[in-house]
């Protein structure tokens, strides 16, 4: 695809002053940053701006004055007398051309102290509005590339724009003050600056809108190239990269998707510069015209030495100050279209899913599904019509096909989807209306694909409850519970090994025991009385199962215990077993009564007895 090819936003360039609605957000986002260095970086602004003029028009004075020196020298009088003046007027500007760097020094440390701090704030508000979105939303392709988008450019730009900002001030403040001088020339000049200047401009801004456009355009395959660096270089995944000899397969992708980007990247690039080279030779002819026209009159004897010396000086330096103005213009456009991507992301609604119920309207009900049936979003029907109800103290274990949608019911059961149909009842209350952290109070909760955090063993067990995050004797409490101490007491530094291998000293456990610490972890929530456990054992060696549903049994009698496992050693015990097949339930009963009916259940149990036969 080419760049002319890539779909054009929403508010095409017919809007481009439309879009510098981003520029007072990104101003007052600085302010918030820092109001001092933003008064700072305004007051060297305008230093640097206005001095430039003022050591042009000594300039000119001393010219003048050494012309005039020369006569009255010839003249005889004394060479110091003579001289003073001139001589004065060159520390003045040595005085104003020392003022002028001493600013723009304080313009470059202001601006990277800036940076960084302006770095950090974006992108804690970045993963500030990260934590509030929904999972589904964390789903949603396209919501991923705008947060994509928004960590790779956004976090520099509002900077950027308030540097232009400044910067367009300063060459504006330089223009007029030139222009001041300029018209006593000739009004004419002050136009013929303009004319050559703008065509560079006008080019400019519209390659700027197209480079955005390429940007957006190639973020879903940037996000592919991303995904590609780490597969080929973490150690969670090269394991298999290498046994499977991947790496030349992946990069090979890598390197086409590159090539694939670059091709468009470049068009870009050359047809940018080449345009930018033909328009800027206008403005070359526009400077020499002058050139000659300065010339002409100070030969005709209509200006003095001097008078030209400035003139040309500041024909020249107002031409830079001019594109300067207009590149920080295009500067700005580009900022901002790179801004409403931040706030685009920053701006997505979130769901509100913050209820106020803390008591359920019938304490004590348990749990109830009522015709429950869900659909993925975008995606058909994984539930369907599911009823049933847990109360406290009781066991339910849920059993069925891979995909037959266990997980899903969990998904739902702990509020990270809502039900497309029906409700879900926590002591008679629907979920929507509890207050979260209520809720997430009384789940414990253990997912197949639960999160190996590069932290601390006991941190790891710490997160499962964020209020005793570091209370070391919960730590040992939880890790009890699931059977993890043995192993971690063995460890060189106890609860403060590091686990995994991203920082120094990290030590990698084995599947089980990871298992371990993830059920630990749910152990945590001490005061939860609705435990969920998907597939915790799947790691284990048979002991370590038939010992952590001992103890699991053992710790829940008085909670609603939900269990998903493949092995029906653990399922029968449970007081009520739940057969679910494609999104359905088909069957519902103890273990002994599922046998007998002589159904689904009975025939998969019988199969798995057979083999171990
Ligand atoms: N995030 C998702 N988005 C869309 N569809 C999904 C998502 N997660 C699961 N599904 C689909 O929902 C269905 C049920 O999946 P679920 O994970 O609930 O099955 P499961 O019974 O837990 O399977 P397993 O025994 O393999 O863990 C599957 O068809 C799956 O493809």
């Amino acid at each position: 695809m080419s760049p002319n090819l890539i779909p054009a936003p929403p508010r095409p360039f017919q809007g481009f002053f439309g879009v510098f609605r981003y520029s007072s957000r990104a101003l007052s986002l600085v302010w918030q940053t820092s109001p001092k260095m933003m008064i700072g970086l305004a007051v060297c602004t305008l230093v640097a701006g206005v001095l430039p003029a003022v050591a042009t028009w000594i300039g000119q004075l001393i010219v003048d004055g050494v012309v005039a020196a020369m006569d009255t020298y010839q003249a005889s009088s004394s060479l110091m007398e003579v001289i003073t003046p001139v001589l004065w007027l060159v520390a003045l500007e040595g005085a104003i051309i020392a003022l002028i760097t001493l600013a723009q020094r304080g313009l470059s440390a202001q601006q990277s102290l800036l940076r960084a701090m302006l770095g950090q704030k974006v992108n804690v508000m970045i993963l500030e509005k990260a934590g509030t979105l929904s999972l589904s939303q964390f789903e949603d392709s396209e919501l991923y590339d705008k947060l994509t988008r928004a960590r790779r450019e956004a976090s520099t730009r509002p900077l950027g724009l308030v540097n232009k900002t400044f910067s367009l001030l300063q060459n504006a403040i330089s223009l007029v003050s030139f222009g001041v001088l300029l018209v006593q020339f000739s009004p004419w000049a002050l136009l013929i600056l303009i004319a050559g200047a703008l065509p560079v401009f006008l080019s400019e801004a519209k390659f700027s809108g197209d480079a955005f456009r390429l940007f957006r355009w190639r973020s879903p395959q940037s996000r592919m190239q991303m995904y590609l660096e780490t597969v080929l270089a973490r150690e969670d995944s090269i394991k298999e990269v290498k046994l499977f000899g991947l790496e030349s397969l992946f990069l090979q992708r890598y390197r086409d998707i590159f090539t694939r980007l670059f091709k468009e990247e470049r068009l870009l690039t050359l047809r940018r510069e080449a345009w930018g080279f033909g328009l800027g030779l206008i403005g070359t002819l526009a400077f020499y015209m002058a050139y000659g026209w300065v010339v002409l009159e100070t030969v005709v004897g209509a200006l003095t030495l001097g008078q030209m010396t400035m003139y040309l000086m500041v024909f020249k330096q107002g031409q830079s100050a001019l594109s300067a103005c207009l590149t920080s213009i295009s500067g700005m456009y580009e900022d901002n279209l790179y801004l409403s991507n931040l706030y685009e992301y920053l701006e997505q609604p979130t769901e509100q899913e913050n209820g106020e119920v803390t008591i359920g309207a019938i304490p004590g009900d348990g749990l109830r599904f009522e015709q429950v049936s869900f659909a993925y979003p975008g995606g058909g029907e994984v539930l369907h019509d599911i009823s049933l109800h847990l109360k406290p103290g009781e066991s339910l274990a849920l059993v069925g096909e891979n995909g037959s949608g266990k997980t899903t019911l969990i998904k739902l059961l702990t509020r990270l989807y809502h039900p497309t149909q029906g409700r879900v009842l926590l002591d008679g209350s629907d979920l929507r209306d509890w207050e979260t952290g209520a809720l997430r109070r009384r789940i414990g909760v253990i997912f197949q694909d639960f999160e190996r955090y590069q932290l601390q063993v006991g941190e790891n067990l710490g997160v499962g409850d964020t209020q005793a995050f570091s209370d070391e004797q919960r730590w040992a409490r939880a890790a009890h519970h699931g059977l993890a101490d043995d192993f971690i007491n063995r460890m060189d530094n106890g609860y403060h090994t590091q686990l995994g291998r991203w920082f120094k000293n990290g030590q990698e456990l084995s599947g089980g025991q990871w298992q371990k610490v993830a059920l630990s972890r749910a152990y945590m929530r001490e005061n939860a009385d609705i435990l969920v456990l998907d597939e915790p054992t799947a790691a284990m060696d048979a002991a370590a199962e038939a010992a952590v549903f001992a103890r699991f049994r053992e710790h829940s009698r008085d909670k609603m215990t939900i269990l998903i496992s493949h092995r029906f050693s653990t399922v029968r015990s449970a007081e009520q077993i739940i057969v679910i097949d494609q999104g359905r339930i088909i069957e519902r009963g103890t273990h002994q009564a599922l046998l007998e009916s002589d159904g689904r259940y009975a025939s998969l149990f019988r199969l798995q007895a057979k083999g171990y036969q």
